[in-house]
């Protein structure tokens, strides 16, 4: 059975309104002088040419129509201004661990985040850029003795996508030591945002429905000293290890854990009987039955068949209608 995106029911953009841009002479009215100082034009756009199967863990993905690398605020706001100009949709890219490209690519820009700065502001607490890869956040702060971050040290994400999906593992969450947030708006203004301001969910974020978000920029996170920090962070990742397939191509977890049942995704999946379930180069894991494989050849089309033929076996089975945790991104 084939399965068109068009008619797959899937958590889309979950916030489209910001990725398509209304081209109106106030919107930049509110850029102070330094944002509004960057020429665009200067930033070095690839058209056509970048393949977002290179962009994503999964491998998967066809051409992005633009692509252009952001290394600091004002290139990002930048990046985004074009593409209001343009009235283009975009996406700001981190890893790209958590989503799913279309084979037929992306009629937008996809702006790769590569604000990489990490600052230690006092003992524990660390300002970081968006772009920063959160495994190696999670390394540099177990190995300083701060505690809270242990469960970064093997997810392969971006510190502005583990504040956007509110990451965890083993018990721990990014939002449990978060401090405060930065983003930028659609008007290009910078705004800072308390943890107390901020409501998070398992796996869910307020950055998930805010209308007026055009990127999380820098992360500011309290951790507690703690002598056994390393040692945990060694333990959580020789579990990954151990329990996850993670020297072949996946984007982590595909289903999120229907905890509000006391179930977890993967255990309804292998009780199925759907482990080492193919379809074309997409395969479930025999290894972690939520994770799903691309055996080297996959398409999006065999990803997202893979996934419904799961959805729709777990819940002839169970009565259970699993929720994907991963995103589409849908070609136009
Ligand atoms: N626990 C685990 O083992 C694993 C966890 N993960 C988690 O999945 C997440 C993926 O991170 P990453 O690979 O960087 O994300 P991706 O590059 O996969 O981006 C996915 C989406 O996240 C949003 N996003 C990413 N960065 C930003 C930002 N700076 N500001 C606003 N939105 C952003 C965008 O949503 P939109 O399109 O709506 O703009 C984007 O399309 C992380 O939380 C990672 O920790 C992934 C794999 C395994
Ligand atoms: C990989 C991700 O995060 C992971 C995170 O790494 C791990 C470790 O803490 O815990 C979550 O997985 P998970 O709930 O599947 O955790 P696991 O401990 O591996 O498994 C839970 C239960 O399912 C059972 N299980 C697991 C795999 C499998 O093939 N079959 C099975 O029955 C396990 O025996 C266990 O009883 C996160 N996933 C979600 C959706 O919450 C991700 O978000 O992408």
């Amino acid at each position: 059975m084939q399965i068109k995106p068009s008619n797959y029911q899937f958590p889309l953009n979950p916030h489209p309104q910001r990725k398509l841009l209304h081209s109106c002479s106030h919107v930049y009215s509110s850029f102070n002088k330094q944002e509004t100082a960057p020429n665009s034009r200067r930033l070095p756009f690839i058209r056509k040419k970048k393949l977002l199967s290179d962009l994503s863990t999964w491998g998967i993905g066809g051409p992005a129509n633009y692509f252009v690398q952001v290394f600091n605020q004002t290139q990002l706001v930048s990046a985004v201004r074009y593409c209001d100009e343009q009235s283009m949709r975009y996406i700001i890219l981190g890893k790209g661990s958590n989503c799913l490209f279309d084979d037929m690519g992306f009629d937008g820009c996809v702006i790769l985040n590569r604000i990489e700065f990490l600052e230690k502001i006092e003992d524990g607490v660390y300002r970081v850029g968006s772009g920063y890869p959160f495994n190696r956040l999670g390394f540099v702060c177990a190995n300083e003795g701060f505690s809270g971050l242990e469960f970064a040290g093997g997810v392969p994400g971006t510190v502005g996508g583990a504040a956007y999906m509110n990451a965890g593992a083993n018990g721990q969450e990014t939002a449990d030591t978060i401090d405060s947030v930065e983003i930028i708006t659609n008007e290009g203004k910078s705004r800072m945002l308390k943890r107390r301001e901020l409501n998070f969910g398992y796996r869910s974020s307020p950055f998930q429905e805010m209308k007026d978000l055009a990127s999380i920029t820098a992360v500011t996170f309290r951790l507690k000293f703690s002598r056994t920090a390393r040692e945990m962070q060694q333990e959580y990742l020789a579990r990954r290890w151990r329990t996850q397939p993670l020297a072949q191509r996946s984007a982590g977890s595909v289903f999120r854990n229907p905890i509000s049942m006391g179930f977890s995704a993967a255990e309804l999946i292998e009780q199925a009987g759907l482990k080492g379930l193919k379809i074309g180069g997409a395969m479930v894991s025999n290894k972690h039955a939520n994770f799903f494989i691309n055996c080297g050849s996959a398409t999006s089309q065999d990803m997202l068949e893979l996934i419904g033929r799961v959805k729709d076996a777990v819940n002839q089975k169970f009565g259970v209608e699993l929720k994907e945790e991963i995103l589409y991104i849908h070609p136009s």
